[in-house]
């Protein structure tokens, strides 16, 4: 009867402890997404601290990372509140459990059963008893003690595993992703009369597309193919889908239907895209012409260093060296800081040049820039040997471009030969 008793005690205790863990692992998964929430509003207000200033918004920037704040707090005083009580049932059985195998002797010496014994046999009895079941009690009670760090490693593992789902999600759409097995594609472009078998960067056919959170197509059916040689612009109101193509095209986002392949690498030697707002990375001038490659490309030495002022001086950046002390030395600015829109696009384009691809997707990549610059800049591609795809609004772009897409709205396009110059 002792072991048993001892055993529906450990039973009891623990369904007392599951009803008591259950709301912990809810609230320490909402804990953390909250603590995530405050962390990432930090992190906006130092990125974007100057844009806040000119709007002499830091009250309501202070009020708003304020509430962030308060539901954080409020989040984890709920928590220690279940927490309280998760720990008093787990020390109340602990404390339970130490008297309890003297109840488990005490009910059949004071029912008479051991009447017979001599009051030395007696307390042997006692002790042999508690001796069994105080090592029993104990190793279920350090059971019932691990009932804490399980209820944190189950909050913890409910959003590793939520972001893992994410992630498998995603690594299970690219490897669905089979640009073989698409079905063949005809349609009549009269736009690709200079591609031959393996020159081009593009191919689509029927290809619908729309953004995440909306059931509206951007556009439909849309079928091209960009060739070496073509350069292609695609117009097209605010919000008409330029970028969402590129999102496809990338795979960033998912086609409604239709067939599309990239069908050159990415890479230097391929495809590069160029997006609408230049991305820095941290580190030495040089890493920021030679990214995304690790090192020096090619392996040459001096002669890349000529290589990278050569083309400083072809985007317009040439004064960077200046003010950065030198290709390898190390600055101790936020790039996105000191440079202004304008030269952070003129950098993109030292990259660009740089990287020299076969084809530069160029996403409004000289929004920032004057005309003149502008031309410079496309002129300077196309004579490094690039087949441009470029998205933007200036009409003063389709000189430097062979074909133009537009994109006009509701699902509809239409595709126009253009007189370069
Ligand atoms: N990350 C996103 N999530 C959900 N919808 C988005 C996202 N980015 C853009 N959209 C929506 O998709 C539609 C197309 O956006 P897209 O960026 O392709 O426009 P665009 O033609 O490039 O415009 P712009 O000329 O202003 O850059 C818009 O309605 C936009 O609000």
């Amino acid at each position: 009867m002792g072991p048993v008793s001892i055993f529906g005690y450990f039973v009891l205790g623990t369904i007392a402890n599951k009803s008591l863990m259950g709301p912990i692992v809810s609230t320490l998964f909402l804990q953390e997404k909250l603590e995530g929430d405050f962390r990432f509003k930090h992190m906006q207000i130092r990125v974007n601290a100057e844009s806040a200033a000119f709007y002499r918004a830091g009250k309501v920037e202070y009020m708003r990372t304020d509430r962030r704040l308060q539901a954080l707090l409020q989040t984890q005083r709920h928590l220690m509140n279940k927490e309280f009580w998760l720990y008093i049932g787990v020390n109340t059985f602990d404390y339970l459990g130490g008297f309890l195998s003297y109840m488990v002797i005490a009910i059949p010496i004071f029912m008479g059963v051991y009447d017979g014994l001599s009051p030395g046999e007696l307390s042997g009895l006692i002790s042999k008893n508690a001796f069994v079941c105080i090592y029993l009690i104990n190793c279920f009670s350090q059971l019932i003690d691990l009932s804490t760090t399980v209820s944190d490693v189950a909050g913890y593992t409910h959003r590793i595993g939520e972001l893992k789902e994410v992630m498998d999600d995603i690594i299970r759409k690219q490897c669905d992703y089979d640009p073989a097995s698409g079905d063949s594609y005809d349609f009549d472009s009269d736009f690709n009369v200079h591609a031959g078998p393996g020159d081009t960067a593009f191919v689509l056919d029927r290809l619908s597309y729309k953004s995440p959170f909306s059931d509206e197509l951007l556009v439909k059916e849309l079928s091209l193919k960009v060739s070496q040689g073509t350069h292609l612009l695609v117009v097209g109101n605010t919000g008409t889908g330029k970028t969402s193509l590129l999102r496809v095209l990338n795979r960033l986002w998912e086609s409604s239907s239709g067939y599309m392949e990239m069908t050159s690498c990415f890479g230097p030697r391929g495809i590069l895209f160029l997006p609408q707002k230049p991305y820095l990375t941290d580190g030495t001038l040089r890493e920021q012409v030679i990214y995304p490659l690790k090192e020096i490309y090619p392996a040459s030495g001096p002669v890349d260093d000529e290589r990278i002022i050569e083309f400083l001086d072809l985007a317009g950046v040439a004064s960077l060296l200046k003010r950065t002390g030198g290709l390898d030395e190390t600055v101790d600015w936020n790039w996105y800081d000191a440079l202004t829109p304008g030269e952070m696009q003129r950098l993109s384009f030292a990259r660009l040049f740089y990287l020299q691809p076969k084809y530069a997707v160029l996403d409004e990549a000289t929004s920032a820039l004057t005309e003149e610059t502008e031309g410079q800049l496309y002129r300077a591609c196309k004579q490094l040997g690039m087949t441009l795809f470029s998205l933007g609004h200036r009409t003063s772009l389709q000189k430097y471009h062979d074909v133009m897409l537009r994109l006009c709205g509701e699902g509809r396009w239409e595709l126009t030969k253009l007189k370069t110059q």
